[in-house]
């Protein structure tokens, strides 16, 4: 059995097809009138609110969410097991469909879903098949039957947006693989947003559809059934032309003047071929409306469409035409038989006639043409409204109605099935003037069916087009919603990772300075002070004749004998130089050593305070490299200048070479031989040098005083030479009677004196004199360059700054490495907290999105029936 057009059937029920009772009948139409506008109103609010979702989601798309679009596959498995799960346990069943969700950008998405589809009062909605397999419901809740006019739809595919994405060389690749080297993601938005623009312009057409007031009822019927006299009879009023004879030739559309025509009656007679327009003159005739009868009678042969402007001054709870809801234009067609079969028959499959109301004698009953056109209109509209006319002048109406009713059984099933709503015995002719109760009830039958099949042609296409578009809609954000709820975990885990890691290296950075400038400082001033002991040491040992440091490379060259003295002393003094080269070196090595453990701690201080898989400086520590002289000849030079300034030994020269090779130095002088004025200071009461070398008068000391007086004579420090040149002036001074008084004595003790120096003391003197000579040398090229400038002092300063210099490069390589460690952590943590927010920001508009739909399903879905 067909539903009923009618909601309630104790509504029904109250509505007797009795004629007597149908008093009745306007109060349902009234309520019909009521259920329309008020479908109507939510529609069109639904359709604005859609367009607006719709118009936001295209905004997300463009602006904040590259909107993914999924596909899902039928897991054949799944839902074979889906079945078999139905049926074993009839207490428990799957929720919705299992599909398999991935994207056609994204080949390493793949996800099992479980796809509610959309109900009425229920939105489409998706789940993880995880998570509902968690969730599954008692049978009782579920599968509800949809209902109302929207229909039951496949949810896990797209209806409107659907995208072909078979594009591949020759339109038919299917695989994802394939297809994402040609489809990038914003390719892919940008065929939605087509697509959703598409939508939004079809919902603009579909709202002037559902605002539009007018609904067509084309009246119909074979020649000479009453069909004006029935219009007339709709009318009150004799408008339509009526004869014995055939007469209706033209399409005659009735409009209520009132609302189409600002209330003035008149004909408007349509061109051939010519678009209509109210507002155009040029499009059609204007005509009083009491030239119609002739119009129609004088051309009868052409087939003409006229538009009658009437005004109905009835109630409009009583009125068709005037109704107050819909303007209703109602079309007289010429009778069947005059072989327009085919004029009808495509007038009623065009979208705008919304009903058809077939006029048929209750004398006659169906011809053959009347016969085919109902079968053909049934087919296109299912329920035809018929009029059985002329009623009265049966005699016998049981079997009459039984008769009609029978045939209609066989023409149009579905009109049968509620023929108490559709199929009407009237006499039209007597309700002209003042109507009558079965007429009535026609009227009453006929607005209600009027109104509900304009719900069907009007309001039901832009219902089910929302419906399906929310359906995409739910697809879309609930795929989407699934990827952003991934997208946010994994930012979150990216955060709780990345977030503490940088949070340490912020509060840790302050303390890695502070301990890699302590171990700067440590380093520098350890190989400051011990290269400070070292040469300082070394050079006193030189200055007691003694070598600067034991080792096994260096050795006092053996006394040669008197002959070879000037040798002996060149070969002292080198070896005391090259002694205090090697101390330099010793103490460079010391450093290097010392700066390695530094450059080590450092390491560890980075092992410390750089996080995992955070590349560690890559510079490599080469001890070898310390001291050593640059390749290149700036830094020669460069060096060779420092060389000649403050640092006198080893430094720049590197590896300690230094002042055994310095030409300088190395040449001995006599006072290498003879230190004549330590000896004086010595023997004349110098406490300092006395506590030195604590040694009598010996006599080196005698000779000392000896040649210290020929000095005095002299006026000069001399070489060997100068001792000659000096023993010629004694020569001269002996000329005088008054020297040589005081002159022999000083001559022999110096005679003496040397003669037992040379042969005694010479050997072990000459070390000392001559470390001491180095030493006082030293003393004295560092004069006014003060501290800094001494020997012992520039070397440990050299050193020191050398270490420094390698621990300030590894602190510099860490801190730059920590530096650019932070900024990519903290680069990772913005990149994680702006996903986070972008994905959070996604799945609340998702969400968000979800629920609206929902709402809009239901606002949209019809509350008529069908
Ligand atoms: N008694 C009676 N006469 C009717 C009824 N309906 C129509 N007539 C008469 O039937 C004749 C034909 O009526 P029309 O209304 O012209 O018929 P039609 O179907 O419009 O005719 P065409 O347009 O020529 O096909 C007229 O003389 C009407 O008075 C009715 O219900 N009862």
């Amino acid at each position: 059995m067909a539903a009923s057009y009618f909601p309630q059937t104790s509504r029904r029920e109250q509505i007797p097809h009795d004629s007597e009772q149908g008093v009745e009948a306007p109060r349902v139409a009234e309520d019909m009138q009521e259920a329309y506008v008020g479908a109507k109103e939510r529609l069109l609010t639904a359709i604005d609110a859609t367009k607006s979702l719709i118009g936001g989601l295209r905004d997300f798309n463009k602006k904040s969410w590259v909107v993914r679009y999924p596909q899902f596959q039928e897991e054949p498995d799944a839902a074979a097991s889906e079945d078999a799960v139905a049926e074993l346990t009839p207490v428990k069943k799957r929720k919705g469909m299992r599909r398999s969700l991935s994207f056609p950008d994204d080949p390493n998405f793949q996800a099992d879903v479980v796809v509610n589809p959309a109900r009425a009062g229920r939105a489409c909605s998706m789940t993880l098949a995880s998570v509902a397999d968690a969730e599954e419901e008692p049978e009782s809740t579920q599968r509800d039957e949809a209902e109302g006019l929207i229909p039951s739809s496949d949810s896990a595919d797209f209806h409107v947006i659907r995208l072909d994405l078979n594009i591949g060389a020759h339109g038919s690749s299917r695989s994802p693989a394939t297809l994402v080297s040609q489809l990038e993601k914003s390719s892919i938005a940008n065929l939605l947003d087509e697509r959703i623009s598409n939508a939004v312009t079809h919902m603009d057409k579909l709202r002037l559809r559902v605002e539009d007031t007018s609904s067509k009822v084309l009246v119909t019927g074979d020649l000479n059934a009453g069909k004006s006299t029935f219009v007339n009879a709709l009318l009150r009023r004799e408008v339509m032309p009526v004869d014995q004879q055939p007469c209706t030739t033209a399409f005659c559309e009735v409009h209520d003047a009132v609302a189409e025509n600002d209330g003035k009656e008149e004909l408007h007679i349509l061109k051939d071929g010519v678009p209509y327009n109210k507002g155009d003159e040029s499009t059609f005739t204007r005509a009083p409306l009491s030239d119609l009868e002739s119009f129609v009678s004088e051309n009868e042969d052409e087939s003409q469409v006229l538009k009658i402007y009437l005004s109905d001054t009835r109630d409009p709870t009583s009125s068709l035409l005037h109704n107050g809801v819909v303007d209703i234009s109602l079309i007289d067609a010429p009778g069947l038989n005059r072989d327009l079969v085919k004029t009808t028959e495509v007038f009623s499959r065009q979208e705008e006639i919304d009903v058809v109301v077939f006029v048929v004698s209750a004398e006659n009953h169906f011809t053959l043409s009347a016969k085919e056109f109902l079968t053909t209109a049934s087919k296109e509209k299912a329920y035809v409204f018929i009029v059985v006319n002329k009623y009265d002048h049966i005699r016998d109406k049981a079997k009459c109605k039984r008769l009609v009713l029978q045939q209609i059984k066989e023409l149009s099933p579905a009109t049968y099935a509620d023929a108490e709503e559709l199929v009407h015995f009237v006499d039209s002719a007597a309700a002209i003037e003042n109507g009558a109760p079965s007429f009535d009830k026609l009227e009453s039958k006929l607005r209600s069916f009027v109104l509900v099949k304009r719900s069907k042609s009007k309001l039901a296409p832009a219902s089910t087009y929302l419906h399906h578009i929310l359906s995409d809609v739910d697809l879309l954000v609930g795929a989407n919603a699934i990827v952003a709820e991934a997208e946010l975990k994994r930012a979150r885990e990216d955060l709780d990772r990345s977030r503490p890691v940088l949070e340490n290296m912020k509060s840790g950075r302050q303390n890695l300075e502070d301990s890699l400038e302590s171990v700067e400082e440590e380093g520098s001033s350890i190989t400051r002070s011990r290269t400070k002991v070292l040469l300082t040491s070394a050079l006193d040992r030189v200055s007691q004749g003694k070598l600067g440091i034991d080792t096994a490379s260096l050795k006092m060259p053996s006394y040669p004998g008197l002959l070879y003295i000037w040798d002996y002393a060149r070969d002292v003094k080198r070896t005391l130089l090259a002694s205090l080269d090697a101390a330099v070196k010793m103490a460079e090595d010391e450093a290097r050593i010392t700066t390695s453990n530094s450059v080590n701690k450092i390491s560890r201080l980075g092992d410390e305070h750089l996080p995992e898989g955070i590349d560690r400086p890559r510079r490599v520590f080469i001890p070898e490299a310390m001291f050593s002289v640059r390749g290149d000849r700036n830094s020669r030079r460069r060096s060779r200048h420092v060389s000649n300034g403050a640092v006198v030994a080893g430094g720049m020269l590197g590896l300690g070479i230094g002042l055994a090779q310095h030409p300088d130095m190395l040449e001995p002088t006599f006072f290498d031989l003879f230190d004549v004025q330590h000896q004086f200071w010595v023997t004349f009461g110098d406490k300092k040098a006395e506590a030195e070398e604590d040694s009598p008068m010996t006599a080196l000391s005698i000779a000392s005083v000896g040649v210290g007086a020929l000095t005095m004579v002299g006026g000069q420090a001399i070489g060997a030479r100068g001792i000659v040149e000096g023993l010629l002036r004694i020569g001269a001074l002996f000329e005088s009677e008054n020297t040589r008084k005081w002159a022999v004595p000083v001559l022999g003790a110096v005679t003496i004196g040397a003669a037992v120096y040379f042969v005694l003391e010479l050997p072990s003197a000459i070390p000392r004199t001559v470390g001491r000579r180095i030493k006082a040398t030293l003393a004295k090229e560092a004069e006014g360059r003060g501290v800094e400038g001494t020997f012992v002092e520039a070397h440990a300063l050299r050193v020191s700054r050398e270490t420094r210099k390698v621990l300030r490069l590894a602190s510099w390589d860490l801190k730059g490495c920590f530096r650019a460690a932070m900024d990519e952590k903290s680069r990772e943590v913005q990149g994680a907290e702006e996903a986070e927010r972008k994905t959070a920001k996604a799945l609340d508009y998702f969400r968000n999105v979800e629920g609206k739909s929902s709402e809009l399903r239901q606002l949209a879905a019809l509350g008529l029936v069908a």
